[in-house]
Formats: C-alpha cells, structure tokens, sequence
C-alpha cells in the first residue's frame, strides 16, 4: 500500500478538509483527517471571486498564491498530526478552490486556484492539482469527478445505492447491478441556505438546521425554485455558483415571506431536487455524504420524500461523510500516478478515460 494525502476545498467555501490514506488502487483506508477554516478575508475575496466580481491580475495571482500557502500548511498540520513525514507520502491530490466553472459553450473550462508548485516546494511532497481540465478538453463536464471513487469503495453491491453528496453543490452517483456508474450534479446542496442563514443570522450556516425547523415550506416559492430550466437538463451536466447565486435568489423571493419559512423551502428545494432523481430508481439505498448530511432537516425530508429507500450516511457503509470528497481526490492522485484514468466517460460525457491532472515535482 503506499500512501497519500487528498486535500479539498469545496463550493461551500468553509475551509479546507484533508485525509491521509494508505491505497493499492482497489482499497482505500482513512489514515488521518484534518481541516483547517478560510481566514475571513480570504474567503471574502474568493467568494467574490466565484461570485463573477472583477479582479485585477495581481490580485487573482495572490490569491492563488495564498490559496497555495494554506494547502501546504494542512498539509504540514496532518503530517504533524499523524506522525508521518514528507517522504512517506507518494504524493498529494489536492482539488484546488473552484472559482469558475463554466462546462457549456464554444470554450469550457474549469479554474481552481491554489498553486501546487508552492505546495510541493513548501512540503517536499509531489503534489498534484488540475485533475478536471482533460476531461473537458474530451468534451466532457470535467465534474462531478468522485463516482468512480464511490464505485471504487462503495460499488459492487447487489441492490441500488446512490450516494449524494451534498456541499455547496449536491451531485449524485448511481450504483446499480448491471449498470454503468451514473454521476451527475442535481442542484444546490447548502449554498443557497448558507447565503440566506448568513443575511438573516449573520451564521456561515444553519448549524443543526435551528432555522429551518422553526419555519414552514412555501409551495409557491418552492415551485419557483423549481421551475429553473436547469434542473429538467439530462446528464451529463454540473453547476456551481455560477448559475446558483445570490442573485438566482433574490430573483425568486417574494418580499412577505417570513425567513425561517424561506429558509425551510430552501432545504425542501434541495431535498425535492435530489428525491426526483433518487426516484426514477428502484428503491435502495441513500447514502448521504458532505456536510449536509449533519443537516437534520434534510435527513428527515429525505427519508419522508423517498419511502421504500434506507436513508442514511455514508458513514453507514464505512466511509467517512466529512472525509470522502478529499478521499477521492487521494486516490486521483494514486490514479494519475501510476497512469491510469481517473474519469468516467459515462459520467462527465468525455470522449474518452484520461490520466488526469498536473504533476509538480517539490525539487
Ligand atoms: N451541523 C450542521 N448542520 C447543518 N448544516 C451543516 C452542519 N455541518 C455542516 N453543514 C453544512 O455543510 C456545508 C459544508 O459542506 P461540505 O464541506 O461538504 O461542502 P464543500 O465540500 O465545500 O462543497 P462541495 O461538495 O459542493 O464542493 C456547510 O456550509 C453547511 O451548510
Ligand atoms: C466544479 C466543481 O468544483 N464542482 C464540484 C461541486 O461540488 C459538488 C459538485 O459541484 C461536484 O460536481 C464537484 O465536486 C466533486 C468533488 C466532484 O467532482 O465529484
């Protein structure tokens, strides 16, 4: 087995999450976990950033820049944490901050900044950033990247298992007897939560859903949410705060709501978007990952949308919810490595399984 570290910093913009995982390829085991919160003004600036606000160069490489930093001081704190040094480790995934995401048009790209020669220099590690650009230059969506990781620890079942995940972003993956892994995003996760929790609260989020519960669903605003032409688009597809905004919002707010019933409609839209899907399957089960499965409400939405289905986290089927996104991209980086595919063809719509990926040497 050798061993990796796998760092991700998600859509939601709330810190950096990084594991340290022993893998051959076929089995991967937790090792180590560890985060680290955004400093407030850097995740101020990112958020405008990925919010489509102007930067100058300069800026834009700072942050990139300091982005870099932090990743390699988590990286330090989990070997530290862990007793490992730099040597032990093969190499290093790390997915980078996402601040634009654009997989439809003439010119598709996908940009997450956190610069990875910094991280290799400062750490003495190969690290490995970039993983969904090849994937999109085959014409594929470059995300969501993690289904064949899912179906890598959790595939291999004879019933179906979905798992999903819900983030900023909520993406799900079919795992189904004789069939192609299935992966696609299905719409807002927390974001859209996050944004109302932090104007009504002044709170990152709605810990424990105490919000939420307090208010009651609004079934016209919930159909507006629902009318986004979006949600109705076949796979394969993938969003981000580039559509799911701020603004998409406020577009759709009626002034006389009260916020704790916004904010419950809000979760219903996120639960509604997931069950739909979840649905056209045979009933199985759901298995929840990312931060939202802490979220009573959608937990108890989730199971009370879809009957039939065991609803339950991941950490159910032995896998970590808090540490899978960063999970998967230890094992990209085992997969780059030793020059096999990371991608999913049948998930991102790529033309072909590509090595993904950028390598930087730390000498
Ligand atoms: N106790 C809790 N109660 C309610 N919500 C929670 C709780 N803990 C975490 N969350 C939600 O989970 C979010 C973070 O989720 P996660 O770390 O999976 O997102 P991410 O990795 O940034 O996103 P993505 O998967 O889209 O890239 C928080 O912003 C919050 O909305
Ligand atoms: C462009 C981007 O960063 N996409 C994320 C985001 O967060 C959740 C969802 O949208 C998913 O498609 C993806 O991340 C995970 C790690 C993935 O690629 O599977």
């Amino acid at each position: 087995m050798e061993k990796y570290i796998g760092i991700m910093s998600g859509t939601s913009l709330d810190g950096i999450d990084a594991v340290l995982v022993a893998t051959d390829g076929e089995r991967v085991t937790l090792l180590a976990r560890t985060s680290s919160a955004f400093e407030p003004t850097l995740r101020r600036r990112l958020l405008e950033l990925a919010g489509g606000g102007a930067v100058t160069a300069r800026e834009w490489g700072e942050l990139d820049a300091e982005l870099g930093q932090a990743y390699a001081a988590v990286t330090m704190q989990l070997l530290h944490e862990s007793g490992h040094s730099a040597g032990q480790i093969r190499a290093i995934g790390c997915h980078g901050q996402t601040v634009w995401h654009q997989p439809a048009g003439p010119l598709p790209f996908s940009l997450q900044l956190g610069d990875s020669n910094r991280l290799a220099a400062d750490t003495g590690i190969i690290a490995i950033n970039d993983f969904r650009r090849k994937d999109m230059v085959l014409g594929g969506q470059g995300a969501p990247l993690v289904p064949a990781f899912h179906q890598r620890v959790l595939g291999g079942v004879n019933h179906v298992r979905i798992l999903v995940n819900i983030g900023g972003i909520a993406n799900i993956t079919v795992l189904a007897p004789d069939q192609p892994v299935l992966g696609f995003d299905v719409g807002p996760g927390n974001m859209l939560m996050d944004i109302w929790t932090r104007r009504h609260l002044g709170q990152p989020y709605d810990k424990d859903a105490a919000f939420g519960l307090q208010g009651k669903v609004d079934a016209t605003l919930l159909a507006s949410l629902m009318a986004e032409p979006w949600l109705a688009l076949p796979a394969p597809k993938s969003t981000g705060r580039e559509l799911f905004s701020e603004g998409w919002l406020d577009a759709r707010l009626p002034d006389d709501l009260h916020p704790a019933d916004v904010q419950a409609t809000l979760a219903e839209f996120t639960v509604t978007a997931i069950a739909n899907e979840v649905d056209k399957w045979p009933a199985g089960e759901l298995l929840v990952c990312g931060g939202g499965g802490h979220n009573p409400l959608l937990m108890r939405r989730l199971a009370a949308q879809l009957p039939g289905w065991r609803v339950d986290t991941s950490n159910s089927a032995g896998v970590d919810m808090d540490a899978m996104e960063a999970m998967a991209f230890a094992w990209l980086a085992h997969q780059t490595m030793h020059g096999m595919a990371g991608n999913l063809p049948d998930v991102t719509g790529a033309r072909r399984p590509a090595i993904l990926g950028a390598i930087h040497l730390p000498g």
